[in-house]
């Protein structure tokens, strides 16, 4: 059975139509994003899945539940990370714990979720000396609080220097490994391709991408960049250049690797040197930018 299952999902704020038949599924113990610029719809979808709000249309299942109607059962099975978390900055972040712990049935010990969450050292801190990114793991830790089967992960390292950003990475890796579903937006789309098996791009409350990220980005052109050798022209090279950026020529490739070994073995008959290679294999922001592009250009026709 699919963790999440979501069906032509519709959701309005009065007339203005957030999520607009939006369908996926999460298989368990996948970690699976959701992406798309401000306003395309993700904190309201993870907001429907979560039960927070009920949708206007479409089918949805949570843990094989109706996330209006078996409420109660799926809050005892989720652990939710929301974008804004209310502390008391008096509090340690055990006494944080402990109040929290008053509202969860059968819930992890203190130290457990600490740990957990990669704060096993800051019990006797007061939340108002936590960084930025200590409070989201506050948020994490009190998340994790119902041993949840799914975690709901809200743009979770926003606020993190890149050192807590990839700590934090590694504390959700090894959720992930202990069989724990997420479900996480993000900004940061290094942080998805680190991170998630499956995403799902949204724009303007549609799904404009969707699939596993290896092979999605494996169907995508790489880049092969290089300073243009003053005796050659563009046209002079064995592999076509999409475009000159002052003398670098830039080549868009399927392989990005062989046409950089291409290029290496024809100058090098040539008596020539490729100042500043790089090769770079398609990233989610190559794809993330043509899609945004893409819609943009939709939009305006
Ligand atoms: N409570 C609300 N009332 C009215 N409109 C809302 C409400 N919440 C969200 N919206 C609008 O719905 C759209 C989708 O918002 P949503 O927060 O789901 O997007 P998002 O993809 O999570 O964006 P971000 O990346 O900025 O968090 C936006 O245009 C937003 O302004």
């Amino acid at each position: 059975m699919a963790a999440i299952h979501v069906d032509g999902l519709r959701k309005s704020y009065g007339d203005f139509p957030a999520v607009r038949g939006v369908s996926f599924e999460v298989a368990e113990g996948e970690i699976f994003a959701l992406l798309g610029r401000n306003g395309a719809g993700k904190t309201t979808t993870m907001e429907v899945l979560a039960g927070f709000q009920p949708p206007d249309g479409g089918t949805v299942r949570v843990l094989g539940l109706d996330p209006v109607e078996d409420r109660g059962a799926l809050r005892a099975r989720t652990g939710i990370m929301l974008q804004e978390a209310g502390f008391f900055p008096d509090l340690t972040v055990a006494q944080t714990v402990d109040a929290w712990r008053d509202f969860v049935p059968a819930a992890r010990p203190r130290d457990e979720a600490l740990e957990l969450a990669g704060l096993g050292d800051r019990a006797g801190t007061r939340v108002r000396q936590l960084s930025g990114g200590e409070k989201r793991r506050l948020d994490l830790a009190l998340a994790l609080l119902s041993r949840p089967d799914l975690l709901f992960l809200d743009e979770p390292t926003t606020g993190m220097d890149p050192e807590a950003r990839r700590n934090t990475w590694e504390v959700i890796g090894d959720l992930a490994e202990q069989g724990i579903t997420v479900l996480l937006t993000t900004h940061y789309l290094e942080e998805a391709q680190h991170l998630a098996s499956t995403m799902l791009i949204m724009d303007r409350g549609v799904a404009v991408a969707a699939g596993g990220m290896a092979e999605t980005l494996a169907a995508r052109t790489g880049r092969v960049a290089f300073e243009l050798p003053d005796s050659v022209a563009p046209g002079d090279l064995p592999v076509p250049v999409t475009a000159m950026e002052g003398r670098t020529a830039v080549c868009r490739v399927p392989d990005p690797d062989l046409a950089a070994q291409t290029l290496l073995s024809w100058a090098g008959e040539r008596g020539l040197r490729l100042r500043g290679l790089q090769v770079r294999t398609a990233t989610l922001e190559d794809l993330f930018l043509d899609l945004a592009a893409r819609e943009d250009a939709k939009e305006v026709a």
